[in-house]
């Protein structure tokens, strides 16, 4: 990530003072800006930040298992770990209005000490907050603050988010940065944010540019959240930030409050905010609880480009185009034609990266560039068919993608050091590593296999779909047994699953579909495996194959299109795909003679 290296001067205001009308013109200014400023005189003592920055180090150290008692899958749900999309972080959250019984229910859960730091800061902050809010509407006109402060925000309640943020040792050059937390906006009226020393906050400006908020010793920052956003017509700006990490010696600490309205509350701009005339109002009534809803639909006009999308969609967005387009299309350029291509296959999950499945090669796929010494994958060019470079064959090494994650499995070898005075020649061992890339954010994971076995290399899949969850799931076969590592819990479990001994024996295909929490791979026994979770194990599912179906040399695959499993085999006479549905089995969807398909895919290649 290229360093930005201009920063913004935000204005300061005295918290403590009634605002001047010079200074309330210049908090609209900010407001409508920038969605961003900085408070002085706050009341919050120095010495306060130094103990919740040791109470919270003191938490964040603790082993990550201690951590998830509080995590994603517990039922306090106060504390959020590192994850893929965002590696370098993680936070607590402590929730008013009661803060210290908040904050004592998570220490309880830690077998911790307890502490009153949270209540005082929790409480200075929430009066803080509401000052804040007053000033701002004052600022919009002369009685809004006086009509509105009590009618609509006396209900509004506050939580501490504790923010820690590890350093990053791929970064090796001064100019590099990483993204510690990536862009967003406050889904609050106002937050008012503390940052140690080492800084990394940056706000979005209109025109598009990240500009640095430096730290700066005794002033909080305050932005405009969405809430605020929304109430106001849109005349508060509730702005797009990010925190990047730079070369850091130690964690970064913040402390973010967000003041929020009761999640019941009608959010509806007041005529004197709007104006004349309801269709200058940007947003309908809507209930505050239903926030995260009415950005989506604004969204919607926002289109990310297609040119952004993962090869995985891209596919499948052309496999929705009838053949004329998809034919007309394939002129735009080399990838476009080469994806068009692969959009033709009753497949998507994996085979774009997996071109060793196929007899003819799918495009230039050999490498992503792989920095060995820093275990960092970097991207010198985006990633596309021809740029992609990794120090290691993908080919070999890449196991499968799934709605644009990669997972790859790495080998190296590490010497087993032997006592001085022994004859033996020193042991090799070999050592395996999975990485869940996403190609997209240049973000990667990096896995160690399950311990407690020995197999060594066995073929894995990954279970992920970003409207499910932001978690994902590899799933490793082995006989009889599934090792699943969970994103979420960060653990692996191993399952025992019942198969038929013919189904166990035969061959089965490379290659996994994943669809609607299942993994479908297909069996040359003649099934197709539905690999689940029914919580608390694992099940296998045998499907046979349609009646009328054969598998001859091999020639068979199950693929995902339209939003349905298909399986297609090949004969020799016609090319057959069948749709499963899980209520009534399989239906036959077409059938071509398999002497015309040759003949469309030399034409396709061309
Ligand atoms: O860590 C920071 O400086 C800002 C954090 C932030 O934006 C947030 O927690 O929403
Ligand atoms: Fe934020």
């Amino acid at each position: 990530m290229p360093k930005s290296n201009t920063s913004i001067e935000l204005p300061v205001f005295d918290i403590s003072q009634p605002l001047s009308p010079s200074s309330l013109s210049s908090l609209l200014l900010a407001c409508s800006e920038w969605g961003f400023f900085r408070i002085t005189n706050h009341g919050v003592p120095q010495d306060l930040y130094k103990k919740l920055y040791s109470l919270s180090n003191h938490i964040f150290s603790l082993p990550i298992e201690s951590k998830l008692k509080l995590g994603p899958t517990s039922s306090l749900k106060t504390y959020t770990p590192q994850f893929i999309a965002s590696p370098f972080f993680e936070s607590l959250r402590v929730s008013g209005p009661d803060f210290f019984a908040s904050a004592q229910s998570s220490v309880d859960v830690l077998s911790d000490q307890p502490n009153s730091e949270f209540r005082e800061y929790g409480n200075l902050m929430t009066k803080l907050s509401k000052k804040i809010v007053k000033d701002v509407l004052q600022s919009l006109g002369e009685d809004l603050e006086k009509k509105y402060i009590e009618s609509e925000f006396s209900n509004c309640h506050g939580y501490v988010r504790i923010n820690n943020y590890t350093p990053s040792n791929s970064i090796k050059e001064e100019e590099e940065e990483v993204e510690g937390l990536g862009m967003h906006t406050d889904m609050s009226c106002v937050t008012i944010v503390y940052q140690d020393e080492i800084g990394g906050l940056q706000v979005r400006s209109k025109e598009g540019k990240w500009m640095d908020i430096n730290p700066c010793e005794d002033t909080l920052v305050v932005n405009i959240g969405d809430l605020l956003h929304a109430w106001s017509n849109g005349k508060l700006r509730s702005s797009k930030h990010r925190v990047v990490l730079k070369k850091m010696v130690k964690n970064r600490f913040s402390l973010a409050f967000f003041w929020c309205f009761e999640d019941e509350k009608v959010i509806s701009a007041p005529n004197e905010v709007v104006g004349e005339g309801n269709n200058l109002r940007i947003y309908k009534p809507f209930v505050a609880g239903m926030m995260g809803e009415e950005i989506c639909k604004r969204q919607k006009k926002n289109k990310t480009s297609f040119e952004e999308l993962a090869d995985d969609s891209k596919i499948d967005v052309f496999r929705r185009l009838d053949i004329k387009d998809r034919g007309k299309l394939k002129c735009v350029s080399k990838t476009w034609r080469i994806l068009i291509a692969a959009s033709c296959f009753p497949t998507y999950a994996g085979l774009l990266y997996k071109r060793e499945h196929l007899k003819k090669p799918l495009g230039q796929i050999s490498k992503i560039p792989f920095d060995n010494s820093t275990r960092r994958l970097g991207f010198y060019t985006t990633f596309s068919l021809n740029s992609v470079g990794l120090g290691f064959e993908l080919t070999r090494e890449l196991q499968e993608s799934c709605n644009g994650l990669l997972l790859l499995c790495h080998s190296h070898y590490e010497t087993i050091p032997v006592f001085a005075d022994s004859h033996d020649s020193p042991k090799r061992k070999t050592i395996y590593t999975y990485y869940v890339v996403n190609p997209l954010t240049k973000q990667f994971l990096k896995i160690a296999k399950p311990k407690r076995n020995s197999a060594s290399y066995k073929y894995a899949a990954l279970a992920y779909h970003p409207a499910e969850s932001s978690h994902f799931k590899i799933v490793r076969f082995r006989v009889n047994h599934l090792d699943i590592y969970s994103s979420q819990t960060q653990k692996w479990g191993s399952f025992r699953i019942q198969l038929k001994e013919n189904v166990l024996k035969a061959k089965w295909v490379k290659q996994s579909v994943y669809f609607q929490g299942s993994i479908y791979r297909l069996s040359m026994s003649g099934h197709v495996l539905r690999f689940f979770d029914k919580n608390p194990c694992w099940v296998v599912q045998e499907i046979e194959i349609p009646q009328t179906a054969k598998i001859v040399n091999e020639a068979a695959c199950i693929g995902l299109s339209n939003g349905q499993i298909k399986f297609a085999s090949n004969d020799g006479l016609d090319l057959k795909i069948w749709e499963l549905n899980k209520q009534q089995g399989w239906s036959l969807k077409c059938s071509f003679p398999s002497n015309k398909i040759t003949a469309l895919s030399i034409a396709m290649r061309n």
